[in-house]
């Protein structure tokens, strides 16, 4: 029973993928800003700004809590490696924790398209903001992760492709 953890800063792919990917290897998706948001019963956007982003934080530990044991592709948001429990829960269990990196200039663009999805910590942010949100986290996310793929060049299909020949490889050495 292997739950496969995606992570990487915002617009890197992590619910896109996710969700691909658990139809590829018929394993249950879960995403947790969904899950956050089902327990709550308000999206995102309201959280942060009625409850604020602790209180956010607090809920989103909770949930990756909860779906350490499921055998499901977990699609994380971008702020999990912030807390140091939050990484020891990722290292510590055997799990496969995937880290799709992406280029500041590929994930600011595909953030600025995706109307849909209002991600509080980058909206009316400029480059340059979001570049020092990103920065301090590239070192946890890469501390965190057993595979990285970088997405900037690859569509969304590709990085599945490259994540099962990951795990495959991996299968056939044990
Ligand atoms: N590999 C990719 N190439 C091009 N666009 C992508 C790719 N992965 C995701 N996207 C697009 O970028 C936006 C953010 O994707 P999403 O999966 O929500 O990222 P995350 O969950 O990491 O924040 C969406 O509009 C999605 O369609
Ligand atoms: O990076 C972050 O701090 C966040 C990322 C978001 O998820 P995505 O990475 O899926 O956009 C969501 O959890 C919330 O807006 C905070
Ligand atoms: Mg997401």
């Amino acid at each position: 029973m292997t739950t496969i953890f995606l992570i990487g800063f915002m617009g890197a792919g992590k619910t896109t993928v996710g969700k691909l990917l658990a139809h590829s290897t018929q394993k249950r998706h879960l995403d947790l800003d969904v899950e956050i948001e089902k327990k709550v019963g308000q999206p995102i956007s309201q959280i942060f700004s009625e409850q604020g982003e602790l209180s956010f934080r607090k809920i989103e530990h909770e949930s990756l809590k909860k779906s350490m044991d499921q055998n499901a592709i977990v699609s994380t948001g971008g702020g999990i490696v912030l807390s140091a429990s939050n990484r020891a829960l990722l290292q510590e269990f055997s799990s496969e924790v995937i880290y799709l990196k992406t280029d500041p200039t590929v994930f600011i663009e595909r953030l600025k398209r995706d109307t849909k999805n209002v991600r509080p910590l980058v909206t009316d942010k400029s480059v340059e903001e979001i570049s020092a949100i990103y920065l301090p986290r590239e070192v946890l996310y890469e501390s965190c992760a057993n595979f990285t793929v970088n997405t900037s060049l690859y569509s969304p299909k590709e990085v599945v492709r490259e994540i099962l020949a990951y795990l495959n490889k991996k299968e056939q050495m044990l």
